[in-house]
C-alpha cells in the first residue's frame, strides 16, 4: 500500500495535494468544493483588508498552446473578514488542515489582518503572499529583499505560530542565497510555497494580433506546464537552503508525473493551479491515483523515501 500523507507546519495532510491559492478558493462555494474533493488540504484566495473586485476581464485564459495559462486577476477577493469568518466556522476535526493566504496591499494591512487572525486563536495556518504580480502599481515584495526582511521582522513575531510565505520565482542563484538567508532568521517561518506565477508575461493572439487579456496591456502571470522547470528549480533551491523547513511546490502540475518530480525536488506538499482551474476538483482523485501508480512502479511506499532525492550528475 502506498502512503501519500505528509506534514506541513506541523500539521498532517492525508495526501500531499491541494489547490494553488487563487484557484477554487475565493468563495465559500469554491471552498466547499475543495473540502468535498480528494485534496489533502485547502488554501483560501489571498485576502486583502477590503473586498476587491480585481482587474477587468478577460483576466484569465488558458493559452492556445495548451502549455499553460495567463492571469491578471488583480487580487479579487471577499476581504479578509470573510476568510476569518470561514476559518472560525471551519471543521478542524476534518482530516484537511486549512491554510489562509493574506496579501495586504501594505505592511499596515498585513499587520491588521495578522492581528485579527492571531486574536481569533484558530488552528489554521497563515501564509503571507509576497508575490502577486498583478496589482497595477504594486511591485512584488518578494523581489525587494530588504522590504521582505523588514516585513518579516514585523510579521513573524506578530504571528508567533508557524506560518509560511508565498514566493515569486527567482532566476538567479544569488537571489536564492539572499532570500534563504532572510528566511532562516525566522524560526516560525516554517515553510515556503514556490512558485507564484511567472510575472508579467504577454500572450498575443496570432489571428487578431491582440493581447489575450485586458489588464495591464495584456501583461499577466504565467502558469501551467510551461513553468514546471522554473518551479522545480525554486523548490529544490529552497529545499537545499532551508534545513528544517518545508517547501510546498506549485507550478506545472498536469499529472502524477509532475507531482513526483516536485517531491524529488524536495516538496512536502504540491499545489495545483491551472490544471485545477481547467479540469475542476476531480483532478485531485486523478492525480493521487497517477502518483500512486508511479510509486508502485518505482517501488516507493511513502513520500519520505524519495523527497529531495533528485540525483545530480
Ligand atoms: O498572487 C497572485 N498570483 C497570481 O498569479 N494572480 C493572483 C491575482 O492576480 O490575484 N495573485
Amino acid at each position: 500500500m502506498v502512503d501519500l500523507s505528509t506534514k506541513v507546519a506541523g500539521l498532517s495532510l492525508p495526501n500531499l495535494l491541494f489547490n494553488a491559492s487563487g484557484v477554487c478558493c475565493q468563495t465559500e462555494t469554491d471552498l466547499k468544493l475543495m473540502i468535498e474533493s480528494e485534496s489533502g488540504s485547502l488554501i483560501t484566495k489571498s485576502a486583502t483588508y477590503e473586498y476587491r473586485e480585481g482587474n477587468p476581464s478577460p483576466r484569465y485564459l488558458p493559452l492556445p498552446s495548451g502549455l499553460g495559462s495567463i492571469n491578471s486577476m488583480g487580487l479579487p477577493n471577499e476581504g479578509y473578514e470573510y476568510y476569518l469568518n470561514f476559518a472560525k466556522n471551519y471543521d478542524y476535526s476534518s482530516k484537511k488542515p486549512l491554510f489562509i493566504s493574506l496579501s495586504g496591499l501594505s505592511l499596515a494591512d498585513n499587520v491588521k489582518m495578522c492581528e485579527a487572525f492571531v486574536a481569533a486563536e484558530l488552528p489554521c495556518v497563515l501564509e503571507v503572499n509576497f508575490s502577486c504580480p498583478n496589482v497595477p502599481g504594486k511591485p512584488q515584495l518578494g523581489y525587494d529583499m530588504e522590504a521582505m526582511e523588514s516585513a518579516l521582522n514585523v510579521l513573524a513575531p506578530l504571528i508567533k505560530k508557524p506560518f509560511g510565505v508565498k514566493l515569486p520565482p527567482y532566476f538567479d542563484i544569488a537571489h536564492f542565497d539572499t532570500a534563504a538567508t532572510i528566511f532562516n532568521k525566522f524560526d516560525n517561518l516554517v515553510y515556503v510555497t514556490c512558485i507564484n506565477s511567472v510575472g508579467n508575461g504577454l500572450a498575443i493572439d496570432f489571428e487578431t494580433e491582440s493581447a489575450l487579456i485586458k489588464p495591464k496591456d495584456g501583461f499577466g502571470g504565467l502558469g501551467g506546464l510551461m513553468v514546471l522547470n522554473t518551479a522545480l528549480a525554486n523548490v529544490n533551491a529552497f529545499y537545499r537552503r532551508l534545513p528544517g523547513k518545508q517547501v510546498i511546490g506549485v507550478g506545472g502540475v498536469t499529472s502524477g508525473k509532475e507531482v513526483f518530480l516536485h517531491v524529488l525536488a524536495g516538496a512536502s506538499a504540491v499545489q495545483i493551479g491551472t490544471t485545477l482551474k481547467e479540469e475542476g476538483p476531480t483532478v485531485f482523485a486523478r492525480i493521487n491515483k497517477e502518483l500512486t501508480d508511479i510509486m508502485i512502479a518505482k517501488g516507493y511506499k511513502s513520500l519520505d523515501e524519495f523527497r529531495g532525492k533528485v540525483k545530480t550528475l
